[in-house]
């Protein structure tokens, strides 16, 4: 059984290929990392360590790499792969959507058996946003074909991987935590289950909790810990006034989660604060500039501040936390984030209220565009 996953990096190395490694799975890495890839074909191993205090390391093996910018290659690793997955980032999938799509027709054209594909991203429909990619290039005939033997479900994807600073490039630290969640409604019939996946009918509820909570409270903690001058989430999570703002948006994010799904509200209190734990680790150091990362993907409409808080606000569920994060996020001035820089030339030149409803969507005359700027106006005093 081979397995081609897509991006060898923190959450590719430390937790995909790791679960499907211990599957019994030969994974092949594609990325366009030079070093990865060819340390990665050398060694056929690396290490992954667990932020415990016992640091308990195990070793991946069966693994391998074809570089990433080689076309063919990545076409014919997806044309005799068993399983496909992804973790290169919601914005990288299009750039991978041409090998996937060369290696599908190629599928299709010689009868192989069903594929499923999973992108391993933080992302409402992830997997159904790289079909898109993938559908828009093949033409009419190979589309009906793969429409039946290639299927792309969404999947949630929760693990905590730092930015590594190791020596060894294939070294990999992660949380012991760990939870990947798969849409099995948009599978084979017969598809076969992995050891370490949990395999659901309906993964909204599993996504929406994942993202708006442990997601919302970590890009909260790392807006509000860059703007108070915190360098990690470890740091921010000492300040007890980012703890009580990170509280409160999960308390406004719950309530709609409460609602919209149906959760029992002592579960979810617990889930709450269990994902603050996980924060704290002692033994992680995660950078708030890993975590406050692309802005303008985190203040989008679909992501982990806006869509919550628009839902609460229709609840009539109060969103001053949420508003407060979505202000630090246009606070985050980080000159080597593309997204950052953006958003901080455009507050620049046209002013908070244009920048916020050009990223956001949210309309000028909203009460939540109105709560962000008076957020944004408390933190500037
Ligand atoms: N790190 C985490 O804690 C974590 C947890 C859950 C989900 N995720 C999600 O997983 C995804 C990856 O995050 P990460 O932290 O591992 O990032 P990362 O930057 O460590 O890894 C991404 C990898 O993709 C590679 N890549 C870029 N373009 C590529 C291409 N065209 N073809 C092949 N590979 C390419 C990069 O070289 C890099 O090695 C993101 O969507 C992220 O939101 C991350
Ligand atoms: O990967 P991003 O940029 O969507 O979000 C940054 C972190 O919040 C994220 O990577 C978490 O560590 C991860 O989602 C935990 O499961």
């Amino acid at each position: 059984m081979r397995a081609v996953h897509f991006g060898a990096g923190n959450i590719g190395r430390g937790f995909i290929g790791l679960i499907l490694s211990r599957a019994g799975y030969e994974v092949v890495f594609s990325d366009v990392n030079d070093t990865l890839v060819s340390e990665l074909r050398r060694r056929k191993q690396y290490t992954v360590e667990l932020a415990n205090d016992t640091k308990d390391t195990e070793t991946v093996t069966n693994v391998t790499a074809i570089d990433g910018k080689d076309a063919a290659a990545v076409a014919d690793a997806v044309d005799h792969a068993d399983l496909v997955t992804t973790a290169v980032g919601v914005s990288i999938l299009k750039h991978i959507a041409a090998g996937i799509a060369e290696g599908i027709k190629r599928r299709v054209e010689r009868g192989a058996r069903p594929l499923h594909v999973i992108a391993c991203e933080n992302a409402i429909g992830g997997s159904a946003q790289l079909k898109e990619h993938v559908f828009a290039l093949l033409d009419e005939a190979t589309r009906a074909k793969a429409e039946v033997s290639v299927y792309f479900p969404n999947a949630a994807v929760d693990r905590i991987v730092p930015i590594q600073h190791h020596e060894d490039p294939l070294h990999v630290q992660v949380e012991p935590f760990y939870e990947w969640v798969v849409d099995r409604s948009q599978m084979a019939p017969d598809h076969k289950e992995i050891e370490g996946i949990l395999y659901v009918q309906d993964l909204e509820p599993y996504i929406e909790r994942k993202l708006f909570t442990v997601n919302t409270g970590h890009c909260v903690a790392a807006y509000l810990g860059y703007v108070a001058g915190y360098a990690t989430i470890q740091e921010a999570m000492k300040d007890g006034k980012v703890v009580d703002s990170i509280q409160g948006a999960l308390e406004e994010t719950g309530a709609v989660l409460v609602k919209r799904f149906g959760l029992d509200q002592g579960e979810h209190k617990k889930y709450i604060s269990k994902i603050l734990d996980r924060f704290r680790n002692p033994n992680l150091t995660d950078e708030v500039t890993r975590v406050g990362r692309s802005p303008l993907r985190k203040l989008s409409p679909n992501d982990r501040l806006v869509r919550p808080a628009l839902q609460a606000q229709e609840y009539g569920i109060p969103t001053d936390h949420l508003a407060l994060g979505m202000a630090a996020a246009c606070k985050f001035d980080i000159a080597e984030d593309p997204e950052a820089a953006e958003l901080q030339q455009v507050i620049r030149s046209e002013g908070l209220g244009v920048a916020l409803t050009r990223y956001t969507s949210i309309p000028a005359d909203h009460p939540l565009h109105r709560q962000v700027l008076e957020q944004y106006d408390i933190i500037n005093s």
